[in-house]
């Protein structure tokens, strides 16, 4: 199904014509509306305006979007929209290895000139009633400051480190692979890359589908990165390609020997994948250090180098959620534990307010049942904001640690525990490829 022209919401586009400004629609074949939107995307994030190349080549490889743009008509420049956002459906998987329709933004911008009068809001907040109208139970994105977006109700709820090895301290002590890591241009990739990536996403709760467009700029086929990339595939012992990875390289002035390898994307749909392509990385000649971006929280390879401390990670938020149906979303996971309990769940913007029995049986099918608000209860309950549950929805986050920071509240002692048992996932949750 598409939603790329949804239509505007009205709320907010009332609300932004009070202030003499107007919320449309860019039309994905209107290639001068998208060119300014574009420029308008560009400054709001300090980038460099985009040369007409450019703008040609993004144009030429960007997908279908529902675009929107906010239009001062007042302005020396009426064409190019003084606030941007882009949004669209993409499948999430989701622990027990369902999937759930995600309502992904990106592209947020407010022009300087107009920041700070509500702008934002207007978009974010339209942005939510256009998804739970169209009937999708979960929003999603990633941010650029995370004092933003808990405002609207989305909480952190995947992570990522960015993991700097020296490589002159690591003695390979991880599984010797079978297969053989070999060049391969990102032409040759891509049809590869792709089946790794489905392959990644059908075990690994917080990934999002990624659309080919978006996976051959990932590798260099299009964009800027194209010269610098050095790709790479996993092929297993029977010659069936099971992971890729993007690298590049940067020396070190004065000591040709001190490269650092950079890792864009290491990807593996088995774990034998994964450690063949670390070795591969982290045994190049001429190399210090190998610093990867974007790496799952629960990896293995601080086990595969001999030297604990040879690795250094840092932690960062990645993908946001915030729940806009909790039956829906609740339903569409399994439960690590047999559960009965009530959430009580506060959203002052109404989408996910109530109180809801979650029960999950040994098989960790849930089912959810809104009670009503006179309607009693004897299960354990927690009382937490809507902001708590989007982030702890697919296992990532603890609700003990979430009740000790005062963020949940056990309306029974031991619920937030039962919570965190029943809400643990198979693996860590990961976002896989950033949007
Ligand atoms: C999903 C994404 O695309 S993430 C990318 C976000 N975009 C950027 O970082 C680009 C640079 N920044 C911008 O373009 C703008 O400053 C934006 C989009 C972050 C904010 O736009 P504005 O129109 O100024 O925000 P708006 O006036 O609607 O403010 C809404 C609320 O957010 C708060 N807010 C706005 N910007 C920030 C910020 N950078 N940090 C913390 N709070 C902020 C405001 O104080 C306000 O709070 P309140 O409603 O609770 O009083």
């Amino acid at each position: 199904m598409s939603f790329d022209d949804a239509p505007i919401d009205p709320v907010s586009a009332e609300r932004l014509v009070r202030g003499g400004l107007e919320l449309r629609l860019v039309d994905h074949d209107d290639a001068a509306a998208r060119d300014a939107w574009l420029h308008a995307d560009f400054r709001g994030f300090h980038e460099s305006a985009p040369s007409p190349e450019r703008l040609a080549e993004v144009r030429a490889h960007a997908p279908r979007r529902r675009i929107t743009g906010v239009y001062d008509p007042a302005a020396p420049l009426p064409a190019e929209p003084v606030a941007t956002a882009q949004s669209w459906v993409a499948p999430l998987t989701v622990p027990g290895g369902g999937t759930v329709p995600l309502w992904s933004i990106a592209s947020v911008t407010v022009a300087p000139t107009h920041r700070r009068r509500g702008v934002a809001r207007a978009m974010l907040e339209a942005e939510l009633r256009t998804a739970a109208a169209e009937g999708v139970p979960l929003a999603g994105l990633t941010v650029s400051e995370a004092t933003i977006y808990g405002r609207y109700g989305f909480g952190a709820a995947t992570f990522a480190d960015v993991t700097e090895i020296e490589t002159k301290r690591v003695r390979w002590s991880g599984p010797d692979a079978s297969g053989r890591v070999r060049f391969v241009g990102p032409e040759q990739l891509l049809p590869d890359a792709l089946r790794i990536v489905d392959a990644v996403r059908a075990f690994q709760p917080g990934a999002v589908r990624y659309d080919e467009v978006l996976l051959g700029r990932a590798i260099g086929l299009y964009g800027d990165d194209r010269a610098a990339l050095r790709t790479v595939r996993y092929d297993d012992a029977d010659g069936v390609p099971q992971g890729f990875a993007c690298y590049r390289l940067t020396p070190t002035e004065g000591d040709f020997t001190k490269h650092t390898v950079t890792v864009q994307h290491l990807l593996g749909a088995t774990d034998e994948a994964d450690a063949a392509l670390w070795r591969f990385l982290l045994e190049l000649d001429l190399v210090s250090t190998v610093r990867a971006f974007e790496r799952p929280v629960d990896e293995p390879v601080n086990w595969w180098i001999g030297d604990l401390r040879a690795a250094r990670r840092r932690r960062l938020d990645r993908l946001w959620l915030r729940i806009l149906d909790v039956p829906a979303v609740l339903e569409a996971r399994r439960y690590a534990a047999a559960t009965r309990l009530v959430l009580e769940v506060d959203d002052p913007d109404g989408f996910a307010a109530g109180r809801f029995l979650l029960e999950a049986g040994a098989d960790g099918v849930g089912h959810v049942r809104s009670l009503g608000d006179e309607e009693a209860s004897a299960e354990a309950s927690v009382a937490l904001p809507v902001t708590e549950l989007s982030a702890i929805y697919l296992g990532g986050v603890s609700p003990v640690t979430m009740a000790r920071a005062g963020r949940i509240t056990e309306g029974t002692p031991g619920a937030a525990l039962a919570l965190e048992r029943a809400f643990a996932a198979e693996r860590t949750p990961w976002l896989v490829l950033e949007f």
